[in-house]
């Protein structure tokens, strides 16, 4: 339906469809290796629970969820990976730029190591959860922060800020 509809783009393993329809890490790249398929452009969503975090399981988790994507993939030009921790989404509970950073740089050493040294330094990591314009730009300062996956403030007239705040990086 997107490709006839001409939408390049396609957001797959969000974590509500994770949680609420039980999209599996193996459904999940399944999916994601049909959208390239078909010539479509992804972004796909990783991230870990609360409970996940507070047990130190974050990398675990997200590298299990990558690691997925990887099995099913060889050509990553057309994915964006987008780091959305659970309890980030929607809550008002954003990462603190650093908590953001160390996944990001963790993710790219991951890549490195099992991927290859070219998709690390290539692949656009962009972070989603309760982004807004009082944050975007301390967020988008991350040197492993590429871009923002942004839901609720989207809707609102801080988004310019939002885009805006793409230019701290430039400056
Ligand atoms: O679907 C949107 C993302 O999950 C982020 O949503 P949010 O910016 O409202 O937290």
């Amino acid at each position: 339906m997107l490709v006839n509809l001409e939408i390049p783009w396609v957001i797959l393993g969000h974590s509500e469809r994770r949680s609420l329809l039980k999209e599996s890490n193996e459904f999940v790249s399944d999916k994601v290796a049909y959208a390239l398929s078909q010539g479509l452009k992804v972004i796909a969503c990783i991230g870990e629970s609360l409970a996940q975090r507070e047990a130190g399981e974050t990398m675990t988790v997200v590298s299990e969820q990558t690691r997925a994507i990887a099995d099913k993939i060889t050509d990553w030009t057309n994915v964006v990976l987008a780091y959305e921790p659970v309890w980030a989404i929607g809550t008002g509970k954003v990462a603190t730029p650093a908590q953001a950073q160390e996944v990001h740089a963790s993710l790219r050493t991951w890549l490195a190591s099992n991927v290859s040294s070219g998709v690390a330094e290539s692949v656009r990591i962009i972070y989603g959860g309760s982004v807004n314009g009082a944050n975007c730009r301390e967020l988008a300062a991350q040197p492993d922060v590429d871009g923002f996956l942004v839901g609720g403030a989207s809707l609102k007239p801080e988004f310019v800020d939002i885009i805006r705040s793409a230019s701290v990086k430039r400056s």
